[in-house]
């Protein structure tokens, strides 16, 4: 027997009968109605909000090939030598066959942006939403703008393979701080991260290597996590060598793991068990 439509109400999975049959639909009260909006600036409402940046920021690069994340100064103007030598790194590195990503500013990030592009690479900008008017620049082919910095580190920090630091100031610092903190760590192992600019960064190699190794607050090996130059083609070749290396490494990682296998099976057979 078919039920009378007006006693029987499905909304979406739901099946609702006789009095318990609410008096609107989802959709009429989803678009009547307007009420208290003080919910959407709650922690429980940003935490969707940070989901669904994650949700861009994967979409966008999840398919982005072999990449390099450029950091340096949004301050530093085009007619500085330091602009030139970024765009040389930008279009070295897509001459070798890395999209560049940036953080979409301008100064350094547009420098290499604009290498990037001039080459022929994909060139890509992850911007954020600061107190000031600010859009991506214009030699970006694909582009996202954060709300939130963790997020928009994530994604340098997940879908390239290296790290290039270009002079810069504190958001350059913070950027190459907690590449080499990754590293350190053992979170990432595949990074090399490659400080461009000896007159610039060389004051601060030199104290890491003498200050805080002295004070033993870094182990002996850790300022050999950052290689140091300013040499375009000498950046695209200490990734590349680093990258040839790791997989190497891997593969005979691989090899022995194999081998240790085979020699359990073959010990098991022989035993019968
Ligand atoms: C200061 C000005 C604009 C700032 N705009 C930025 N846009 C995108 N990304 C930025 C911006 N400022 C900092 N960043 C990130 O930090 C690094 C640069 O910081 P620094 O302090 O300038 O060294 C950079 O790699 C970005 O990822 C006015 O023009």
């Amino acid at each position: 027997m078919t039920e009378s439509r007006s006693n029987v109400r499905r909304a979406g999975p739901l099946t609702y009968r006789g009095q318990a049959i609410p008096e609107t639909t989802t959709d009429q009260r989803l678009l009547d109605r307007r009420g208290p909006s003080d919910w959407v600036h709650t922690d429980p409402w940003r935490v969707m909000r940070i989901q669904s940046e994650f949700v861009e920021g994967f979409g966008l690069l999840s398919e982005v090939g072999q990449a390099v994340s450029v950091f340096g100064s949004a301050r530093i103007k085009p007619d500085s030598p330091y602009y030139a030598l970024g765009e040389r790194i930008g279009a070295k590195l897509a001459e070798a066959g890395y999209t560049v990503i940036t953080g979409g500013g301008p100064g350094m990030m547009e420098a290499a942006n604009k290498g990037a592009k001039a080459a022929g690479g994909p060139s890509i900008g992850l911007g954020i939403e600061l107190p000031f008017e600010q859009s991506l620049n214009e030699h970006i082919d694909m582009g996202v703008t954060f709300r939130y910095f963790f997020v928009r580190k994530t994604m340098f920090v997940k879908y390239s393979q290296a790290f290039v630091v270009l002079p810069g100031g504190f958001g350059t610092l913070d950027e190459l701080f907690e590449a080499i903190t990754l590293v350190q760590t053992g979170k990432v192992t595949r990074f090399p991260v490659v400080l461009v600019g000896t007159e610039f960064w060389g004051g601060l190699v030199e104290w890491i290597r003498g200050r805080l190794l002295d004070e033993g607050v870094i182990s002996p090996s850790d300022p050999d996590l950052m290689y140091l130059t300013d040499d375009a083609d000498e950046v695209v070749e200490t990734i590349r060598k680093a990258h040839v290396d790791l997989e190497r490494r891997r593969f005979e990682a691989e090899q022995v793991e194999e081998t240790a296998h085979e020699v359990q099976d073959a010990q098991q057979a022989g035993n019968g068990t």
